[in-house]
């Protein structure tokens, strides 16, 4: 499959997908986290430099295959449902303190075709209102910070936008808030600002002659969309984008969700942002945490491989279709990542009582 085909095949694999996960009477069985190898708690400047990873694995183009029947309870098998599975969860988390790390797009709110649209609902922002009560709670998002706050508008959670380059403490203190009330925390990558800025005005420029092309600021880094390009010209945009960032070697590029994303090649990313949340909140080389991490895109899997390395807490994927993913569990969609938060809030409150 080239990867324009992979591209093509997105949404009809979804319907395709759909359909298969639509089901009813599927049974689901739990599967038990990686536990650990060892701990990994790096300071952030140490985090870094540390360069874990192939610098030439960084561009994945996901291989998008129509899931056969077998091949769905396959992966359901090794993650399972977060919410059939609730109880194997609670399990997990039995003695220890959650803390919740929730994406934004995809996640919190559905895939829409025009970013700016990307609201989230009422409903969504009351569970996660709900669930910010009981433990400590950020978004962590490819979004530039004030832009996903500007989705979100809760003070009281911690924000890391431009995919964990850029940490905010909650606005308004509350029990859980181990900051400055507003503190920038993190900003690994401030060097790159004014190239960030010079790069957006040559992507707006050259890709203004692809109709339905947009370039998205996230400050840190940006997001070249083709959601709504004609199929034939996805080529053509990838070939203007990368001819762009030929002049800028510092610059890498990435793939989400029909989008490509450009970021500085500093290593640093959601995982980091994520164990420097666990940091800021006191967590460094705890074992009575118990982080819950819920995305649905490629640049999630930073976060869940840090958790499986951790032998800590819990990734879990938001997708309808069976995906590669170090998540554990998953959860096909924003309504039922809502009906996860609104139980384990629920669950919260029994046990207050009960204790
Ligand atoms: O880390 P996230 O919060 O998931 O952000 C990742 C990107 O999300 C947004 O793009 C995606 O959602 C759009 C709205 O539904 C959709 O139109 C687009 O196709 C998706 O890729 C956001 O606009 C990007 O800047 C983020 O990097």
């Amino acid at each position: 499959m080239t990867k324009h085909t992979a591209f093509a095949a997105d949404d009809a694999i979804i319907a395709a997908a759909a359909a298969i996960t639509s089901q009813p009477g599927r049974r689901f069985t739990s599967y038990p986290p990686a536990r650990a190898r060892g701990g990994c708690r790096l300071a952030p400047a140490a985090a870094a430099r540390q360069a874990t990873d192939d610098p030439g694995a960084a561009v994945s183009w996901p291989e998008l295959v129509v899931p056969r029947h077998a091949d769905f309870d396959d992966w359901m098998e090794k993650h399972p449902s977060a919410l059939a599975a609730f109880e194997s969860v609670l399990a997990a988390a039995k003695g220890k303190k959650i803390v919740m790390f929730l994406d934004y797009d995809g996640t919190l709110s559905p895939i829409v075709r025009d970013p700016d649209s990307a609201v989230m609902s009422e409903e969504m922002r009351d569970a996660v209102r709900g669930v910010a009560e009981h433990f400590p709670t950020a978004i962590v998002s490819g979004r530039c910070r004030d832009k996903v706050f500007n989705f979100v508008k809760l003070a009281e959670l911690y924000y890391a936008g431009s995919h964990g380059m850029d940490i905010k403490g909650p606005t308004a203190q509350s029990k859980h808030t181990k900051a400055k009330a507003g503190a920038v925390l993190c900003q690994p990558a401030r060097a790159f600002l004014p190239v960030i800025e010079e790069v957006y005005r040559a992507l707006t420029a050259s890709t203004a002659p692809i109709p339905g092309a947009t370039v998205e600021n996230n400050k840190f880094c940006l997001s070249v969309h083709f959601r709504c390009v004609q199929e034939e010209k996805w080529r053509a945009l990838e070939e203007q984008v990368r001819s762009v960032l030929k002049e800028y070697p510092d610059l890498r590029l990435t793939k989400g969700r029909k989008v490509l994303e450009i970021r500085p090649s500093i290593k640093w990313d959601k995982g980091n942002a994520l164990q420097f949340l666990l940091e800021s909140l006191g967590f460094a080389g705890s074992n009575s945490v118990f982080p819950i991490y819920i995305g649905d895109d490629s640049t999630d899997e930073d976060a869940f491989k840090v958790l499986r390395n951790l032998g800590q807490g819990i990734g879990i994927l938001v997708s309808k279709i069976p995906k590669e993913t170090r998540a554990s569990y998953s959860l096909r969609e924003p309504s039922e990542v809502e009906e996860f938060l609104r139980k384990l809030v629920s669950w919260s409150k029994e046990s207050r009582q009960r204790d």
